[in-house]
């Protein structure tokens, strides 16, 4: 049976989506986008060369948009108005292209998302006709009026960008799923495959993550190893985990068993 992630009427066989930023090399970000199996990679349009300078390498020389889903991203915007310019800029330079992923951050210490300015922006964006996917707190309040707002994906931090520290409030998160109409995806924080796996056991529609692959001993390795992190975590929540019950049971039959 096909368990697809359905972003902006697009269907997609993968749920885990990854960054493309902190590797060695375009060579080593292939490779490792290759064994993640990803088909959408966010770029954020004010570090990485997608085509603004001619002189440099282009990361779509090794991820070209006819085989990967390119999700320009506003990483390193703080207001609303530097968001929403980047993004026109993106569009301008993916001759036409949609699909956004927003972020605007709140300080440097934190990366914590702005979401007064996140919910402008995004307000503007999706009246622009972009689909907007957004990175948010993890709060469902806020995740609600984004949503109402138009944007085709919540993206809920699991802790801090480049954190590692993995899903510090699932309960947040799960009010945040319970509640959603669009696909909500885990943004940041992801430390190792387990956390992605407690991800989509929550109900997540996937999961988002850069450093913990970029930044591995081995970033192709770990990409593989958080592919079958989600996957794993997503067949376990289909399948309907246990109920967790404070008192033992016998794993064998009481019933008919021998003297
Ligand atoms: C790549 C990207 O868009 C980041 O802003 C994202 O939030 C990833 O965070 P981690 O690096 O913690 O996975």
């Amino acid at each position: 049976m096909s368990d697809v992630l359905t972003i902006a009427g697009k269907a997609y066989q993968s749920r885990l989506l990854v960054g493309s930023g902190k590797y060695k090399d375009l060579q080593q970000t292939r490779e490792a986008t290759d064994a993640a199996e990803a088909e959408i990679i966010t770029v954020a349009i004010r570090r990485v060369n997608i085509g603004q300078d001619p002189k440099v390498p282009s990361l779509l020389d090794v991820l070209p948009p006819s085989q990967y889903t390119i999700l320009p991203n506003t990483a390193g915007c703080y207001n609303a108005r530097d968001a929403i310019y980047t993004l026109q800029m993106a569009r301008e330079l993916l001759n036409g292209h949609k699909l956004v992923k927003l972020e605007v951050l709140g300080d440097e210490k934190t990366l914590f998302p702005n979401m007064p300015e996140t919910l402008v922006a995004a307000e503007e964006l999706v009246k622009d006709g972009f689909d907007v996917m957004v990175y948010c707190s993890d709060d469902p309040i806020q995740a609600r009026m984004l949503e109402d707002l138009g944007c085709v994906a919540v993206m809920p931090l699991a802790s801090l960008i480049g954190s590692g520290m993995g899903i510090l409030n699932p309960w947040n998160l799960s009010l945040i799923i319970e509640q959603a109409k669009v696909p909500v995806l885990v943004d940041a924080g992801v430390g190792t495959a387990s956390d992605a796996a407690i991800a989509m056991e929550l109900g997540c529609d996937g999961v988002l993550m850069n450093t913990a692959i970029a930044g591995a001993q081995d970033p192709v390795r770990m990409a593989r190893a958080m592919k079958l992190g989600v996957q794993a975590g997503r067949e376990a929540y289909l399948a309907g985990r246990i109920a967790r019950k404070f008192a033992a049971s016998p794993s064998s039959p009481m019933a008919g068993r021998l003297a």
